[in-house]
């Protein structure tokens, strides 16, 4: 337990003595995330906290979801993660990937640009980008760009190249007669199937998804996201980024819930959306603001990044929030919260006949 003058501990970071008194590593996770910190500098001396303290294991096999209002800090999490942030961020902690014959992992902050492009983008840490639109080549088609990944990635050439090119079309659910369109000739939907494809095409050890989901309909929807889990067979990994609930109600094993740039609860899926339930406040009035639970919003908005309080930065939202607010909470049992909420989710944050965030 952190005291009052203790700088309160990251959620995950318990992880770490436990994880390393392993010896045989065979609980050694695919991703460590350890304190990952980005801040933006900006004009005037203005500094922009999008992620703050973040740390996390993702297993092979596992779904790990990262949900969170929008603005959250949930792609720059991402983006940091493949080194694809821009300039002005300055980014601490460590994410260390683990491969086969890789005991001490790649520290996906620290690899240079010439490390990440050649060895991890594509390869090792695949990317369903949250714009596609914005990914994709304008000037070419889908099917061109398709080919031109499965070809680097797979090596597959002439008759075999048209025919894994389309399979992979498949695999994401994008129509092969479409494959000659150009991007701007696709919908947001097509548009994001035409991404998710490109992305699963390396079949790498660790997938991040931010927003696979976006412009589909519910079929769709879940269509997408069993593809995604699909691919953590044979020990790969999924960060699946979404503000879709229901669906990382769906293939999600553990939920990590994002505030202000924070992870403040961290979370078994099972216990989450079922009993009993989230125990962040914010976490609650997430789900309880789904249209199938209470549909009961939170009321107010998120702080600006540029200006967070000391102390916990929802709690100008919360019902709970006391004096000892002002402080930053320290993680317990996965919550960075000094009023979690314990026992089971009361009979009012559900609406009668109601079947849970399950559509
Ligand atoms: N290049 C940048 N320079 C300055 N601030 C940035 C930059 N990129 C992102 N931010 C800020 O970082 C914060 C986190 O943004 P991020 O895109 O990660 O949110 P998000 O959780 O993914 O939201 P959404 O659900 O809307 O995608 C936001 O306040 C955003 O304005
Ligand atoms: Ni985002």
């Amino acid at each position: 337990m952190a005291g009052a003058d203790q700088p309160a501990a990251p959620i995950g970071a318990d992880a770490v003595s436990q994880d390393t008194a392993t010896t045989d590593g065979t609980r050694r996770p695919l991703l460590r995330v350890r304190e990952l910190t980005v801040r933006f500098g900006m004009r005037h001396g203005r500094r922009i906290a999008a992620v703050s303290d973040v740390s996390f294991d993702l297993a092979a096999g596992e779904c790990l979801a990262l949900v969170g209002e929008s603005g959250c800090g949930k792609s720059v999490l991402a983006s940091a993660l493949l080194g694809l942030l821009p300039a002005n961020a300055r980014t601490d902690g460590s994410a260390l990937l683990y491969g086969p014959g890789q005991g001490t992992g790649l520290d996906l902050l620290a690899a240079d640009e010439a490390t990440l492009a050649r060895t991890v983008r594509g390869r090792r840490v695949g990317l369903v980008p949250q714009s596609p639109a914005a990914h994709l080549t304008p000037v070419r088609t889908v099917r061109s760009q398709l080919a031109e990944t499965v070809r680097e990635l797979t090596g597959a050439r002439g008759r075999e190249l048209a025919a894994v090119t389309r399979a992979a079309a498949e695999r994401a659910a994008f129509p092969v007669d479409h494959l000659d369109r150009y991007p701007h000739q696709l919908s947001g939907g097509l548009a994001q199937r035409a991404a998710t494809a490109l992305a699963l095409v390396g079949d790498a050890p660790l997938l991040l998804a931010d927003e696979p989901t976006t412009g589909l309909d519910r079929d769709l929807v879940e269509r997408t996201v069993d593809e995604l889990r699909a691919h953590t067979d044979d020990g790969r990994g999924l960060l699946l980024i979404t503000h879709d609930l229901a669906a990382a109600e769906r293939v999600a094993d553990r939920v990590a819930v994002m505030y202000a740039g924070r992870v403040v609860e961290l979370a078994d899926a099972g216990d989450f959306f079922g009993e009993p339930g989230p125990r962040h406040p914010y976490a609650r009035g997430l789900l309880a603001a789904l249209p199938e639970r209470a549909f009961t919003p939170i009321p107010g908005m998120p702080p600006e990044l540029d200006a967070l309080p000391d102390g916990c930065a929802f709690a100008p939202r919360c019902t709970r929030a006391s004096a000892e607010c002002a402080r930053l909470p320290a993680a317990e049992e996965g919550v960075a919260c000094h009023h979690p909420v314990t026992g089971a989710r009361p009979a009012v944050g559900r609406r009668e006949g109601s079947e849970g965030s399950k559509v």
